[in-house]
């Protein structure tokens, strides 16, 4: 037994026994899911990695030699064996240890992810900043089957082929992204897995012939065309790589002993690990919809989920999926695309009822642009839904293929606002400021339920391209229903409390607490405090700000965004194009990278929060 929590670094494992590394790999295992299940985090994929994780801390050196974790969603067994186990009850809380690898936390941490498919081009970045500085070190990519469906990992393959860097790409294949993995080359694995047998047979012939060279000569010809007619040319061996594999990711003999020979080889590499998704917590393994992926706190016997929620609210994202439902019903060229996240983005119903029409593109998420404009081209009216961080590796795709086309492509953005544990690397504050300077499109953030119903029925009387944006929480439920929907006029906004002292403009569902606020101020001080709800972010309601600009009072506007090139950044730019004078307050998240921690303590943190918006509002007045 080892006391997890006394691990200050993974230099001990190198004296461990094959069986004394088993017991360590088991002894982490209950430690991720005793603690885990007080925190929350992401525990399959955590749990599928802690033999491969132990074994490369046992063949490799870091943090001389470089461990860089695609997505780094799966990196606990790592923090752990470099000193961060005592931390494990702050995992993804405020000033808490981060979910994913982070510099400044560890030197063991030599890249920082929380995206998928980046790591490759990490790794040979640091291969060629190696070679030129003539060092010596190991560089070893992790990525998973899930984020090897993201266009830049291939991007990266192609070049290490063409450079020919000595570095390690491990591939860990569970056959899963978030939920059950997609795409043709996934078939690739498949290939590669059922041929397992025939590379067996392959390495004892080589035995065999070792001695005896017409042999050789005869057999290798044969062995070519084998091969061939077996599994194909491996895409991997075309691309220059050699090819180990595929290897039980939860035999430590064999994950150490093909570690070994990977280190010697002088060209790429690629590990093809075959491992559990969940590995060791039976109703993880059991999961196929993606649910233990990533969990907040749970029942550690039971395997129940402790989701606090209220009966009368359902997620954001699930409301929009019951409209998309009722939409599809009446208009048939409406389809949802996903890259991968049919489980964050609650359209398991959707994929019931239309499986034809949900389309899982996996991790591309320029792709999965692209593609609804070719889709729209033909007459559909492609509905994207992509979160609000993952949005940003599409930016050109809108310019170039949606919008200048004026393509009928709804967003729907997920995740829009801060999203809480994931912190810094997935937050969705900068979709305003990369959408609101592109031509023909359309931005809006309903406030309620009701609201999102009728703004996504506009969405599609709508020619050209439109998004429709909403955050991670929870909105009060109410049904949808086809025939209640209402157009709401493009670019209008709507006044939700008078005023006459001051007004705050802001967006979504944060609306109603700015109205209690302002009746606060109204009843405490004798103030008149208006709220206005800015649902359409672009256009602006131009004929609204023009009445505003007469009242010659000042306007608060909040957002949970960036404020550069945000909603305020807009207004101040509408009143200086019309020369208008007017008293703007801009209050949205500064010119930072903002890390995790519940939405409330970040809100504080940034000066956000409502009691902030009251001061600065009795300032304002009271100057
Ligand atoms: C660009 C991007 N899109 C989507 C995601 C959300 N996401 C996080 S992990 C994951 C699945 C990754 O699958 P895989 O790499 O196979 O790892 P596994 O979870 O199976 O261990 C997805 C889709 C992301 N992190 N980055
Ligand atoms: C690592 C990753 O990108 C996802 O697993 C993400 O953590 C999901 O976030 P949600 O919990 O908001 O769906
Ligand atoms: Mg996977």
């Amino acid at each position: 037994m080892y006391d997890i929590n006394k691990i200050t670094d993974p230099s001990f494992i190198k004296n461990l026994s094959i069986q004394e590394m088993q017991v360590l790999c088991d002894d982490v295992r209950t430690f991720l899911i005793d603690s885990l299940s007080q925190t929350g985090g992401h525990v399959s994929s955590n749990l599928g990695v802690v033999e491969l994780t132990v074994a490369m801390h046992k063949v490799f050196n870091t943090p001389e030699d470089k461990f860089i974790w695609d997505v780094g969603h799966q990196v606990y067994t790592h923090k752990i064996l470099t000193g961060r186990a005592q931390r494990f009850n702050t995992l993804r809380q405020y000033k808490g240890l981060s979910g994913f690898p982070k510099r400044e936390e560890s030197p063991h941490d030599c890249w920082e992810t929380g995206h998928a498919s980046t790591s490759i081009s990490a790794a040979v970045g640091m291969a060629y900043a190696r070679d030129l500085k003539k060092e010596n070190y190991h560089v070893v990519a992790v990525i998973g089957d899930g984020s090897l469906t993201g266009g830049m990992a291939y991007e990266a393959l192609n070049h290490i082929g063409h450079t020919n860097r000595r570095l390690i790409v491990i591939i860990n294949d569970n056959e899963m992204s978030i939920s059950q993995n997609v795409g043709a080359l996934h078939n690739i694995f498949g290939n590669l897995r059922t041929n397992a047998s025939y590379l067996k047979t392959k390495h004892r012939v080589k035995r065999l012939l070792k001695n005896s060279v017409v042999l050789k000569r005869l057999m290798s010809r044969a062995k070519v065309r084998v091969k061939r007619f077996v599994i194909g040319e491996s895409l991997f061996d075309a691309m220059g790589f050699k090819y180990l594999g595929p290897i039980d990711g939860h035999n430590l003999e064999e994950l150490i002993k093909n570690l070994n020979v990977a280190k010697t080889v002088d060209k790429p590499v690629i590990i093809h690990v075959k491992t559990k998704k969940g590995k060791g917590y039976t109703y993880a393994e059991q999961d196929k919809q993606g649910i233990w992926h990533g969990v907040g706190k749970f029942n550690k016997e039971t395997g129940s989920i402790c989701a606090v929620r209220d009966q009368e609210r359902i997620s954001w994202s699930q409301h929009i999926c019951n409209i998309l439902i009722e939409l599809s019903k009446h208009d048939s060229r409406v389809a949802v695309i996903t890259p991968a996240m049919i489980n964050g983005s609650a359209l398991n119903d959707y994929q019931k009822l239309y499986p034809d029409r949900l389309i899982d593109v996996g991790i591309a998420e320029e792709h999965a642009v692209t593609m609804a404009g070719g889709m729209a081209t033909q007459g559909m009216k492609p509905f994207v839904s992509i979160y609000s961080t993952f949005f940003k590796r599409a930016f050109d795709q809108v310019h170039h293929d949606i919008a200048r086309q004026k393509l009928n492509v709804v967003f729907g953005v997920d995740r829009a606002g801060i999203v809480g544990a994931d912190g810094e690397t997935h937050q969705g504050i900068y979709d305003i400021p990369m959408l609101r300077p592109v031509p023909n499109l359309v931005m809006m953030m309903p406030k309620d339920a009701k609201e999102a119903g009728d703004l996504m029925y506009t969405a599609y009387q709508i020619e050209g391209p439109v998004v429709i944006r909403y955050p991670r929480g929870e909105v009060l439920k109410v049904d949808v229903n086809y025939e209640s929907l209402q157009c709401v006029r493009v670019g209008s906004w709507s006044t939700l409390k008078a005023g006459g002292d001051a007004y705050i403009i802001s967006m979504g569902p944060i609306l109603d607490e700015f109205v209690g606020l302002a009746q606060q101020l109204d009843d405490e001080l004798g103030m008149k405090v208006g709220v206005i709800n800015a649902r359409f972010i672009k256009p602006l309601d131009t004929k609204l700000l023009d009445e505003l600009a007469l009242k010659k009072v000042p306007l608060i506007v909040y957002e949970e965004s960036a404020v550069i090139g945000g909603l305020g950044t807009a207004i101040l730019e509408y009143y200086n194009q019309t020369k208008q004078e007017v008293d703007v307050r801009r209050l949205g998240i500064p010119d930072l990278y903002v890390q995790h921690g519940s939405v409330k303590e970040i809100l504080e943190e940034l000066h956000l929060s409502l009691q902030d918006v009251k001061q600065e509002i009795k300032q304002v007045i009271n100057k």
